[in-house]
């Protein structure tokens, strides 16, 4: 196999653990076939006559990872936040998901979502579609092309929702199995990944049914978790015999037996809790869409103190804003106010830590992603920071924090996503 190296020159940036950055001024990320070889302050003397992709004076981060959104509520963004989750949903999201039964409107509508990732730096996410399989596969098509990476997910119900949102589980699983088929490739940008909606839309039968095409094709799952106090409520009348909400997902082996991520998870036990580290679950912290829907703030450092894995989601259209720096600036103030108002032992989360669940810590799910080390895929943002920095003699760590509370997307010049330049053009 032919070696193709690379070179990127700039002010690098990037979270090896969530306490502290890892900063190079002037330095450089080197990559054999689009993967980091090393991440080095002085240039090795093997690679002097290598041309250099010179972005000095720029900030270089890793791209943005996502892992909890929902592609078919992007137009619903900004809208019905007086409600709470279960008559949002009634009255705004499943209303609007139901026009994804219309192949056309879901492609303008997913192109329109898929740029606002590009634009806002998120090199990869993990997506709710809705329930509709042709709208998926347009959606996974859309992606394909795209260049971004993202785990897809055609979304289960068959229950306690709207007449022209239910489907029966059979045809659920046939068609599920089918994108699996379709898109389950070993080195492909995007994956399938099984989504029953939430336990109050899933009956036994579909969960059972998801169950074994999870462990049929080794595929992961996403689904939802302890958002609401209602929501869980209802859990516990449905399922009077399992003691709690994560017992259900674990009940149907659907929680950890492949890989797994969890959105929300505000209301947990400490079982609960216990059971997501044993079994590697990950949590999508949304705190744009938990103050949203007045659902409560996640006691993320618990989560973090009981090592569970974290990653940020911006849930849209749960969260307004599909922007990963707008969300880790609500998960700090999330953090604070929980701190201040719930639990004064509780530290709020720093910087760091928010940066790292929304680059490495989300990355996680999808291998070596969201760092400069060694043997990681090249995701990269390169941010062009000369006006909100300029001429100040910040440190890097000062200027990424002025990015992040007070940048905006067009200081994103560029980006990589594995090694590959996402070209504007393609949008
Ligand atoms: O924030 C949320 N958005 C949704 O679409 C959803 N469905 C179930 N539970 C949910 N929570």
């Amino acid at each position: 196999m032919i070696k193709e190296i690379k070179i990127y020159k700039g002010d690098i940036i990037f979270c090896e653990s969530p306490d502290k950055f890892t900063t190079l001024e002037n330095g450089y990320i080197i990559t054999e076939n689009n993967k980091i070889k090393e991440t080095v302050q002085e240039l090795p003397a093997e690679y002097s006559d290598i041309e250099i992709l010179d972005f000095s004076e720029n900030l270089i981060i890793p791209g943005f990872v996502d892992i909890h959104l929902h592609a078919p509520q992007f137009e619903n963004l900004g809208l019905g936040y007086d409600n709470e989750l279960l008559p949002w949903l009634e009255n705004y999201t499943f209303p609007e998901e139901a026009k994804f039964s219309d192949t056309k409107y879901a492609e303008e509508i997913y192109k329109k979502f898929i740029k606002a990732l590009y634009m806002h730096g998120t090199a990869r996410s993990v997506v709710f579609s809705s329930l509709h399989l042709e709208s998926t596969e347009i959606l996974a098509d859309l992606f394909l092309e795209s260049g971004l990476g993202a785990y897809i997910g055609k979304v289960n119900m068959d229950r306690n929702s709207p007449s022209y949102l239910t489907e029966n589980y059979k045809k659920s699983l046939e068609e599920t199995e089918y994108f699996i088929k379709k898109y389950n490739k070993p080195d492909s940008m995007i994956k399938p990944i099984i989504t029953p909606r939430f336990i109050p839309t899933c009956t036994p039968e579909l969960m059972d049914g998801l169950s074994k095409l999870s462990e049929k094709y080794n595929v992961p799952v996403q689904s939802h978790l302890s958002e609401n106090l209602s929501e869980i409520e209802w859990v516990k009348e449905l399922h009077k015999e399992i003691e709690t909400y994560a017992g259900v997902y674990n009940h149907y082996k659907m929680f950890g037996d492949r890989p797994t991520i969890m959105a929300h998870c505000i209301h947990n036990t400490d079982d609960e809790i216990k059971l997501m580290k044993e079994k590697g679950v990950f949590v999508a912290h949304c705190p744009t869409s938990n103050f949203n829907l007045s659902s409560g703030i996640a006691p993320i450092r618990k989560f973090l103190d009981n090592n569970v894995k974290v990653g940020i989601g911006t849930d849209i259209a749960g969260g307004h804003t599909i922007s990963i720096p707008e969300t880790i600036i609500s998960a700090i103030h999330a953090s604070k106010m929980y701190s201040v108002y719930a639990d004064r032992t509780f530290h709020s989360l720093s910087i760091s830590e928010a940066f790292f669940m929304a680059t490495k810590g989300g990355g996680e799910f999808f291998g070596k992603v969201g760092s400069f080390e060694k043997d990681y895929e090249f995701d990269a943002l390169i941010i062009n920071d000369n006006e909100l920095s300029g001429g100040s003699n910040k440190t890097i760590q000062e200027r990424l924090e002025k990015y992040i509370y007070f940048g905006a997307k067009e200081d994103i010049i560029k980006m990589f996503v594995s090694g590959k330049e996402i070209n504007r053009e393609r949008f």
